[in-house]
């Protein structure tokens, strides 16, 4: 077998999807992964939570953990106002070159910055490489270890304000313990879990939403 699961995917979205329509790019995903193979998005049960939190949140600075295919990045970046960017972060090459094209199928390139490498060593520099003072929304869907360490770190560098909003996904499953305990007992968050199904499945799953309280 010689692409991969994420290049099946995108083969899928350029052949199926409307180039420069990105809900055409999100169902060409979402039917990929419900009828021929499942992938680790958050997909159309959860997604539509992600969906209304962003549109409530109108944010003009987003930050994305973790984009692997793109399907977030493609959700969060349709909803966002013109002016608005979102920077997504992706260690794995292979992920990010597969993203790319997905987020550029959908007519969203000039929306998001795709950034390789790992969140620890880029949180510190987006300061300064992006003229970021701080982020309005944060959507958490990496290695579910490094949720909490993540956040941590935004909160040093300063990169959080009063009303920045933290949205993670998979706190259910695989489950995000540590993380939870800390913004659902911290004085410094108001925490609110959204419960749903882990994507393309009757498996529980849900985001939970913070709110930086500063
Ligand atoms: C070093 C920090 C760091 N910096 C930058 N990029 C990073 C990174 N750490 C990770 N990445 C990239 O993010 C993505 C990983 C995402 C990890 N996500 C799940 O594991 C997951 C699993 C299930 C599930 C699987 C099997 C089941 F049975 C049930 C549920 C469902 C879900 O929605 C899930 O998100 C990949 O692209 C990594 O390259
Ligand atoms: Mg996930």
């Amino acid at each position: 077998t010689g692409l991969s699961r994420p290049q099946r995917m995108l083969k899928a979205v350029q052949k199926n999807a409307t180039k420069g329509d990105p809900q055409s790019v999100i169902a060409a995903i979402d039917y990929y992964c419900r009828h021929k193979e499942w992938a680790m998005n958050v997909g159309d049960d959860k997604g539509p939570i992600l969906d209304s939190v962003v549109s409530e949140v109108n944010p003009s600075t987003a930050l994305e953990l973790g984009t692997y295919c793109g399907y977030s990045t493609v959700r969060i970046a349709r909803l966002l106002s013109p002016g608005s960017k979102l920077i997504t972060v992706e260690f794995n090459p292979a992920y990010a070159a597969v993203a790319r094209q997905i987020i550029a199928h959908a007519g969203l390139q000039n929306k998001v910055t795709l950034v390789e490498g790992g969140s620890g060593d880029l949180i510190p520099k987006i300061k300064e490489q992006f003229g970021i003072t701080s982020f309005d929304f944060v959507f958490l869907d990496h290695w579910k270890d490094r949720y909490l360490p993540d956040i941590k770190l935004l909160e040093d560098c300063g990169l959080l304000k009063k009303g920045s909003v933290l949205l993670a996904d998979n706190v259910i499953c695989p489950g995000t313990p540590e993380y939870l305990e800390y913004v659902r007992n911290s004085p410094r968050y108001k925490s609110q879990y959204f419960q749903s199904y882990l994507e393309y499945t009757k498996a529980e799953d849900g985001l939970e939403k913070s709110v930086f309280l500063g």
